[in-house]
């Protein structure tokens, strides 16, 4: 088995990092002035996440297909990225998980976007049925967790990216806060166990706020594949402005070809 995936351009779980901006304009016309700054700044973006819960018609699929497909017109070269984020999991609003499948299932069909963000707070039979659907239509599936409040123990991070990726998702993710130090290494310890572990699983780790900003820089040295950047509102504590994210992530990367 490969140990990266390959989606339109880029090769993630190789390499530096990929830089991944998130789309957070609550209107169509926000949405189309990000995808013209991302244009812009093409250098510094490998990949584009949608935050669809920063969309104010996020409840109304009709008009989520309709900014999608305005998003995957101005963006079509890029990976793009679908995530619903609920209120629990440190997103804009919460919505009926019967709601939250039907759009996530309406984003695989659509044909306009690469990967799915799924919560693991669902059930499994539900993330299972999900990631069919997303892996019927060649969609990829990231399996995600976010605790806004604390970081677990290294042990329980792995054994929820370890769920991730025993569910079938092809990039298994945790995003957790620190209040220590020690928690944004616990997160990194968590990083290279679960990288040793399965090899040829990409995964994408971060520990949020200031003081797990590093955690976004150094994903080359210990094992996170992607990493989130700002470019005009950050969608989480602690998030890098891209240009930054890419000079950083280079210097590394030209370290460790020494
Ligand atoms: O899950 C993540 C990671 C994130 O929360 C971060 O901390 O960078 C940002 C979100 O937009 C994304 O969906």
């Amino acid at each position: 088995m490969a140990n990266f995936i390959a989606v339109k351009n880029i090769r993630i779980g190789v390499g530096t990092p990929k830089i991944c901006v998130p789309m957070t304009g609550n209107t169509v016309e926000d949405l189309l002035a990000e995808a013209e700054l991302i244009q812009l700044n093409k250098n510094f973006v490998d990949m584009v996440e949608w935050r669809v819960d920063f969309f104010n018609d996020s409840e109304d699929l009709s008009k989520v297909m309709t900014a999608l497909s305005t998003i995957h017109q101005r963006l079509k070269e890029l990976p793009l990225v679908f995530t619903f984020r609920s209120l629990e999991e440190g997103g804009e609003k919460e919505i009926h998980p019967s709601y939250y499948f039907d759009l996530n299932e309406a984003a695989a069909k659509s044909g306009m976007v690469d990967l799915v963000d799924i919560e693991l707070r669902h059930r499994d039979e539900d993330i299972s049925q999900i990631l069919s659907i997303i892996h019927e239509n060649g969609r990829l599936g990231i399996l995600s967790s976010h605790n806004f409040a604390k970081t677990p123990s290294k042990d329980k991070m792995v054994e929820i990216l370890e769920r991730g990726k025993k569910l079938g998702g092809d990039i298994p993710k945790i995003a957790v806060m620190p209040t220590s130090a020690r928690d944004v290494l616990a997160l990194l310890e968590a990083t290279v166990e679960m990288q040793e572990k399965h090899p040829d699983t990409p995964i994408i780790t971060m520990s949020m706020a200031g003081q797990g900003a590093i955690s976004r820089l150094s994903g080359e040295v210990f094992g996170s594949s992607v990493t989130f950047g700002a470019l005009k509102k950050a969608s989480a504590p602690g998030q890098v402005q891209v240009s930054d994210l890419r000079r950083t992530l280079e210097i590394l990367h030209h370290s460790l070809q020494k």
